[in-house]
């Protein structure tokens, strides 16, 4: 019988086990003594209460439910509830103003909140406990008229408890405006983009799309607000109105046990704070979907394709070039121009694209190629000029020559037949690949959700990530994620598709995946324009090549006319540089 030690020959055979080794831990001297200090710390102070008799907790246990403590504890809860309601409401109008793109509203919210973030709290509340010595009566008219439409006595209306909850409401909402501002300002531009893209309801883009985002920054700061103004409540006392402190004051002025009702203030706004601490750590990881690190969700979905990838290099796949009924419509550009500030980005562009065609832009950066895609949604307003999509107005309506510019919601509701992919992917972090694909088709197309959701499966599974639809997108590869982005645009069956360098934010090793995809749907019927640096690619794919450089159209033809035969030396320079 051969040992282990004669087996084949250039193989070393194991020799005999290798004993069982401790492992003997660094030591942390520092830690150590740290921890041991810190626990001392820890002793002594439990010593210096419990067994100081002076802190009084026997009368802090008499005080500490006693009714007019509780009544005090509700008061200052229910301040804390309307200061934080009533504060984050205007405060939440005040950012909108201030974000918003008049410059009056701004001027006005800024305003404020210079004002009423510089006025102590103190203050305020006095000043508002003494506004019937400004202002005998509150009424409501119409100015420089004698109407008067309601009038009251002043101190009938600003009792104590309103000037409280006024003067708390109006410091709440100096603070939040800016907290909820920050949030505002955090959620990537590409966000609002995709979202608008899409075409959904302003609501709605609010509602699913940007708040969950913005809570992200907005929540710890707004807890830190709210846990101030909780404890702020306490500067009521100058109103004499009897919250949480004002009563304990009362009660010892009567029975000179300061300390022990000290105590009890403390101990209830120590519950109140981990309360709310708790309610801060629940809410924050609620809003934190998509941004933790989690376990692999495994799909719910049938089990109908094979892993990601690997489906999509064999071709077992079903094609996703069916998935757009071939409904292209057409995309002309009559005379546009674009101009931001004083540089013109765009002159006098002339463009046809027929129906089913693809269309791909090319040229130097700069040229105003993402720009000229962008006005074809009306993500951006042409200066000069107009577009139509399947012959219809973009963004505009013509009486006579007369633009006038379409409501929101009609430029929202035509912006849904065309679909865009951006080059950043602009995927909606917070929601998994499923949830990105059926959002626009349930609120635009008003599809349910298990249609929704049948129809974004099968879209998974033709781009070959059926087995992705419950990952987070931060969990997805480059190539997946602009793959899942191109199933979010083709879940709304858009009659034009616009790609804008779909391929530049990826490693060159996942561009293949993306762009085996878009050949697919080349000639799928649905007009695609691309923008792209791909040229291999786009002399593959393409109808027609249309070459920018500064702002104008170069030269246009078929592939093999700009690529192999270009007219004018432009483009030869171009491809010379690039190919
Ligand atoms: N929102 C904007 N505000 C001001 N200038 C802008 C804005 N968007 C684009 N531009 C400018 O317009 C010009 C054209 O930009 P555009 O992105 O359309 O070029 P491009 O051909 O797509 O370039 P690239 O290939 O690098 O993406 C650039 O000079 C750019 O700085």
């Amino acid at each position: 019988m051969s040992t282990p030690s004669s087996t084949l020959p250039g193989i070393v055979a194991p020799a005999t086990p290798s004993p069982a080794l401790r492992i003997v831990p660094a030591r942390h001297p520092l830690q150590l003594a740290g921890t041991v200090v810190a626990l001392a710390l820890i002793l002594f102070g439990l010593q210096s209460v419990l067994g100081n008799p002076r802190w009084g907790w026997g009368t802090f246990a008499e005080w500490f439910f006693a009714r007019p403590v509780l009544e005090g504890l509700a008061r200052t809860l229910w301040l804390t509830a309307l200061g934080t309601a009533l504060g984050f409401g205007l405060g939440t109008v005040l950012a909108l103003a201030r974000v918003s793109g008049s410059p009056l509203l701004a001027a006005v919210s800024w305003g404020y909140v210079w004002l009423f973030r510089s006025i102590p709290l103190l203050v305020l509340l006095l000043l508002l406990n003494n506004l019937g010595y400004l202002y005998s009566t509150i009424a409501l008219g119409v100015p420089f008229t004698s109407i008067t439409l309601f009038s009251y006595p002043t101190t009938q209306l600003i009792g104590v408890f309103t000037a409280a909850v006024l003067g708390l409401t109006l410091n709440q909402a100096a603070f939040s405006a800016e907290v909820i501002r920050g949030g505002i300002l955090s959620v990537d531009h590409g966000q609002y983009e995709a979202s608008a893209a899409l075409g959904l309801p302003r609501g709605r883009q609010i509602r699913r799309i940007i708040l969950p985002q913005a809570m992200r920054s907005i929540l710890p700061a707004a807890f830190n607000d709210v846990i101030g103004l909780a404890k702020s409540t306490s500067v009521v006392y100058v109103l004499a109105l009897p919250e949480l402190f004002y009563t304990v004051q009362v009660i010892y002025r009567r029975n000179l046990e300061v300390v022990p009702l000290l105590m009890v203030a403390t101990v209830w706004y120590l519950v109140i704070l981990t309360v709310l601490s708790l309610a801060q750590h629940r809410i924050e990881r609620r809003f934190a979907r998509g941004q933790l690190q989690r376990e692999r969700t495994v799909s719910k979905l049938p089990p109908r394709a094979p892993a990601a990838g690997s489906a999509a290099r064999a071709g077992s796949r079903p094609s996703i070039a069916p998935v757009l009924q071939g409904n292209g419509a057409t995309v002309s550009l009559q005379g546009v121009g674009k101009v931001f500030g004083d540089q013109a980005v765009l002159e006098d562009v002339h463009l046809e694209v027929s129906a089913g065609s693809v269309t791909v832009l090319i040229g130097p950066s700069g040229a105003g190629k993402s720009t000229l895609l962008r006005l074809i949604n009306h993500l951006e307003r042409a200066d000069q000029g107009f577009v139509t999509v399947g012959g219809q107005l973009v963004g505009y309506r013509r009486e006579g020559d007369t633009l006038y510019e379409l409501p929101e919601g009609e430029i929202r509701r035509r912006r849904a037949d065309v679909g865009m992919v951006f080059q950043g992917f602009n995927l909606f972090p917070h929601l998994t690949a499923l949830e990105n694909i059926v959002e626009a088709p349930i609120a635009v197309r008003g599809l349910t959700r298990a249609h929704a959701e049948q129809q974004a499966c099968d879209l998974l599974e033709r781009i070959g990530l059926a087995d992705k639809a419950h990952a987070y997108p931060r969990e997805l590869s480059g190539g997946q994620q602009q793959r899942i982005a191109i199933a979010r645009a083709l879940a709304l069956q858009p009659k034009v598709l616009l790609f804008d360098e779909p391929t530049s934010a990826l490693d060159p090793e996942l561009v293949a995946e993306v762009l085996s995809v878009i050949e697919e749907l080349a000639r799928s019927g649905t007009t695609l324009v691309i923008v792209t640096h791909e040229l291999g690619f786009a002399r593959r794919v393409a109808d027609h090549v249309v070459m920018m450089d500064q702002g104008r159209v170069v030269e246009q033809g078929p592939p093999e006319v700009v690529f192999d035969r270009p007219r004018q030396p432009r483009t030869a320079e171009f491809l010379a540089k690039t190919l």
